[in-house]
């Protein structure tokens, strides 16, 4: 069966904590691809002032020379809101053979809760969940407790599923958008946290 990673974020900007989740996906769980999902206008968050379409710019230069990674411009073309149910939904209905394999930091799974038709959502693919300094599971809410309980399996080739829940074998990456956006804007060196950053300094972004 064909299987597709799938990784959305806002990417604001794309870091090598990303990166490395994108080739861990692809590399532990044998994926010939994986779809970076820059989001469009996101439901959960004030519209980040830096437009869709340089982010995704961006994610496209991060991943040039990368074997099975992909830039996927869905959601950025998408009008109005971009929900995670309608995406993978879409995914699903291109290729109906294949097996969505769909990645989130655990920030996200703490929060996985309030996402639109979020227990649909479980239901359409297998979720990997990749850990995160500062992010301790030890918060998650008895909903996501019972979730994770009933559909979690130890991710490898022969158990990723429709429906079930694995933790990705990730590094503790202590680095985030926030931080690079952070230094950016103090004039500091980027270099080590993000592959963009020639374009990022050029462009004059997120100086204030
Ligand atoms: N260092 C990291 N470790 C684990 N997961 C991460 C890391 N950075 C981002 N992620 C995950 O990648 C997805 C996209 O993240 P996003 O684009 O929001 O980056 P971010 O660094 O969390 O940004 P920000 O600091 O602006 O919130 C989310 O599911 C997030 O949990
Ligand atoms: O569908 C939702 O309700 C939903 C709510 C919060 C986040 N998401 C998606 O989760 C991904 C990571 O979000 P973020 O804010 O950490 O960049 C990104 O692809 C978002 O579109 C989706």
């Amino acid at each position: 069966m064909q299987k597709i990673g799938i990784f959305g974020g806002t990417f604001d900007p794309i870091h090598y904590g990303h990166l490395e989740l994108a080739r861990c996906m692809r590399d532990q769980l044998q994926l010939a691809e994986v779809r970076l999902i820059p989001t469009g206008l996101p439901p959960h968050r004030a519209m980040p002032p830096v437009s869709p379409q340089q982010r995704f710019d961006w994610v496209k230069v991060a991943i040039t020379g990368e074997a099975g990674l992909i830039a996927d411009d869905r959601e950025v073309c998408r009008k109005g809101y971009c929900y995670t149910v309608d995406t993978l939904t879409e995914l699903q209905q291109d290729t109906p053979n294949a097996l969505l394999v769909w990645l989130i930091g655990a920030d996200s799974w703490l929060n996985l809760n309030r996402w639109h038709r979020w227990r649909e959502l479980l239901d359409i693919g297998h979720l990997l969940i990749a850990a995160r300094p500062d992010y301790a599971f030890e918060g998650l809410s008895p909903d996501l407790s019972e979730e994770f309980a009933n559909r979690s399996v130890i991710a490898n080739t022969d158990t990723l599923s429709r429906g079930k829940i694995s933790l990705l074998s990730s590094p503790l990456m202590p680095v985030s958008s926030t931080l690079v956006r952070e230094m950016l804007a103090r004039g500091e060196d980027v270099s080590a946290l993000t592959p963009v950053w020639r374009q990022l300094e050029s462009s004059g972004l997120y100086r204030f």
